[in-house]
């Protein structure tokens, strides 16, 4: 008992102080494990904020890709498999938009060269306009009547350029960019490769001629395949594409339209981009350098007025001005007319018009030689160039009065040159205040093009018709035929002034038979009787009134030879007409057949075959 009620032996209440090195290694043990414990918790967050934010990332995509497209694609980019790019895609196949890629620029942005992981090659079209009124509906326009193209008539639709895709996400909106990507034509723009490079290729006649034959088959697919019909609206050498083997191909449908389809029924049917917000990459894309010219407008023509003015310091005549009504804010617009200083932004309340008139002739001034050009007392170049007008230039001009009676009695270079000019200067004659552009080229979505290939009905505010691209195409024929542009003074005697004018020039040789002038001697292998034919048929198309025109069908009809031949028109018929016609391009051929309309140039003593 005294065992069990013995105490127990007293333990010690506080344990002994550790001997000091165990101490330390405890105390050094639990320093560790805080330090791997916040070591691995630190990573644990940095993984965990990796993970989310891939999670994060991978939803938004999810979210965003199906906002860009309001309303489903139509059936037509279906058809067509449009493919919807991502902007990363794109700028990795440019290398960030990197300025040696760029292949061309164009009213609304440049172009540029790509290459897709799959080493497709492309073209991506990089358009400013996002936000803009203008620049949307153009790039809807574009894009839906592509798709049109393609979505109806497939492979068939050989000589209009294919639309592989686009893109209109997020970060292009936020750029305010939009993009469409077409597939990649080695040789470019006709205009760049006749006019600029002058490819020893282009100096083939048989080239020449395919391409002629290219495009009429473009234009009469476009015109007749389709349905319903589209007709291009804006035809010319900057818009028609070769390949490798200088196949040609029609481009640039932004100002096309569907006959009997209101423009905005065409656009809005199709693609709205979605105005989600999303994270944006920090990358330099250049492209916006398109001139643009904002005014504020006190007349009721145009209120608030975008005027985008693109001219080419080569050829002024392929200048394009357009002026829309828009939505943003005046401010909006100064802010954006301040970054442009290539023109200054007018503050009165002259029309636009006006404006837009004089700063085009200040453009063209810069261009023409200080000789040579209309004379001041032409009624043109005095409106012209009034303010300029130096003492060379007086002297010139007392001496052009002396020269005047010594002047053929009916000048018809310089009337027809004026009268268009004048005729395409005064408003009157486009109803409704349209304002022509660069001389031709309206302004309103209803009436543009290109100055010089614009039909005359279009700025007199006749229909819209097939045959507006057939005009267009008559001059086109004349270009590719004299490898020249359109509109060209050179600092030559005044002698060379006649042919400023390509159309009234080739109006005046057919009256005098003198239609091979017209060829660019720089052309070998000539086919004289096919030159022939590409010339009347160019004077067939440049016919004022628009039933006399022939229809696309026809014109590649007779290129090929697959039908007669055309007849001069009446008034371009050398004095006395002859009517004599082409040998039929179905009959075997005879060296008479070329010979044809050569035989008054010869009675005539002005032919220079
Ligand atoms: N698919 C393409 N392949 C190769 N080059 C192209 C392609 N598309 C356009 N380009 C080049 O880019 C240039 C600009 O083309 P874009 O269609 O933007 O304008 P444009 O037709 O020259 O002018 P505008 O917009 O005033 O009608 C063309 O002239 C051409 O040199």
């Amino acid at each position: 008992m005294s065992t069990l009620s013995s105490p127990l032996p007293d333990f010690p209440t506080t344990l002994p102080p550790p001997p000091p090195e165990a101490a330390a290694s405890h105390r050094h043990h639990h320093h560790g494990s805080v330090v791997i414990h916040s070591v691995l918790a630190g990573v644990s967050v940095f993984v965990m904020f990796i993970v989310f934010a891939i999670v994060y990332r991978k939803m938004s995509r999810k979210r965003t890709v199906p906002a860009d497209l309001k309303s489903p694609p139509p059936q037509a980019v279906k058809e067509a498999q449009l493919q919807q790019f991502s902007y990363n895609v794109l700028r990795r196949a440019t290398s960030a938009f990197a300025v040696r890629n760029r292949l061309g620029q164009g009213g609304f942005g440049s172009v540029y060269k790509g290459v897709l992981p799959s080493g497709k090659e492309i073209a991506v079209k990089l358009m400013n306009g996002c936000g803009s009124l203008q620049g949307e509906r153009e790039f809807h326009n574009e894009l839906s009547l592509s798709t049109r193209v393609a979505g109806a008539c497939g492979a068939r639709a050989g000589n209009v350029i294919s639309v592989l895709g686009y893109c209109c996400d997020v970060r292009c909106r936020r750029k305010k960019k939009m993009m469409i990507v077409y597939e990649f034509m080695q040789n470019g723009s006709l205009q760049d490769a006749l006019l600029y490079r002058k490819c020893a290729e282009l100096m083939d006649w048989k080239i020449r001629f395919r391409i002629l034959l290219d495009v009429a088959k473009g234009i009469d697919f476009l015109h007749c395949s389709c349905d319903p019909p589209i007709v291009h609206c804006d035809i010319k050498p900057s818009n028609v594409l070769l390949d490798r083997n200088f196949n040609a191909k029609i481009a640039d449908f932004g100002l096309a339209k569907v006959l009997g389809m209101d423009e905005s029924e065409v656009v809005e049917s199709f693609i709205e981009c979605g105005e989600e917000e999303g994270d944006l990459e920090t990358d330099t894309v250049d492209g916006d350098n398109s001139n643009k010219l904002v005014i504020e407008e006190s007349e009721s023509v145009v209120t608030t007025g975008e005027v985008v003015v693109n001219v080419d310091p080569v050829s002024p005549e392929s200048c394009c001005v357009t002026v829309v009504d828009a939505d943003a804010s005046p401010s909006e617009y100064l802010e954006r007319a301040s970054v442009s200083d290539q023109i200054s932004v007018d503050s009165s309340n002259r029309r636009v018009k006006d404006y837009v008139m004089e700063w085009i002739g200040s453009e063209i001034k810069k261009e023409r030689p200080k000789k040579d050009w209309l004379t001041s007392n032409d009624p043109v170049s005095s409106e012209l160039d009034d303010s300029s007008v130096t003492t060379q230039q007086k002297k010139q001009k007392k001496k052009s009065e002396s020269d005047k009676k010594n002047r053929k009695p009916r000048e018809w270079w310089k009337e027809e040159f004026c009268d268009e000019l004048h005729r395409r200067r005064n408003s009157q004659e486009c109803p409704s205040g349209e304002i022509p552009k660069s001389g031709g080229i309206s302004s309103t979505p209803s009436m543009r093009g290109t100055v010089c290939y614009i039909a005359p009905e279009k700025c007199d505010g006749g229909l819209l018709s097939e045959k507006s691209d057939v005009y267009s195409y008559g001059v086109l024929i004349l270009v590719l035929v004299s490898g020249r542009r359109p509109l060209q003074v050179t600092a030559s005697p005044m002698s060379e002034f006649e042919r400023a004018n390509l159309i009234s020039w080739a109006r005046q040789l057919a009256r005098n038979g003198k239609l091979l002038d017209l060829v660019d001697p720089s052309i070998h292998s000539l086919d004289q009787e096919q030159a022939l034919l590409c010339v009347t048929t160019a004077l067939l198309c440049l016919q004022r009134s628009p039933a006399k025109r022939p229809t696309m069908t026809e014109i590649v009809g007779m290129l090929s030879g697959e039908s007669e031949p055309p007849h001069l028109p009446f008034e371009f018929s050398p004095s006395p007409p002859t009517n004599i016609p082409f040998k039929s391009r179905r009959k075997p051929r005879t060296s008479f057949s070329c010979m044809a309309l050569v035989v008054p140039c010869v009675f005539n003593k002005q032919t220079t075959l």
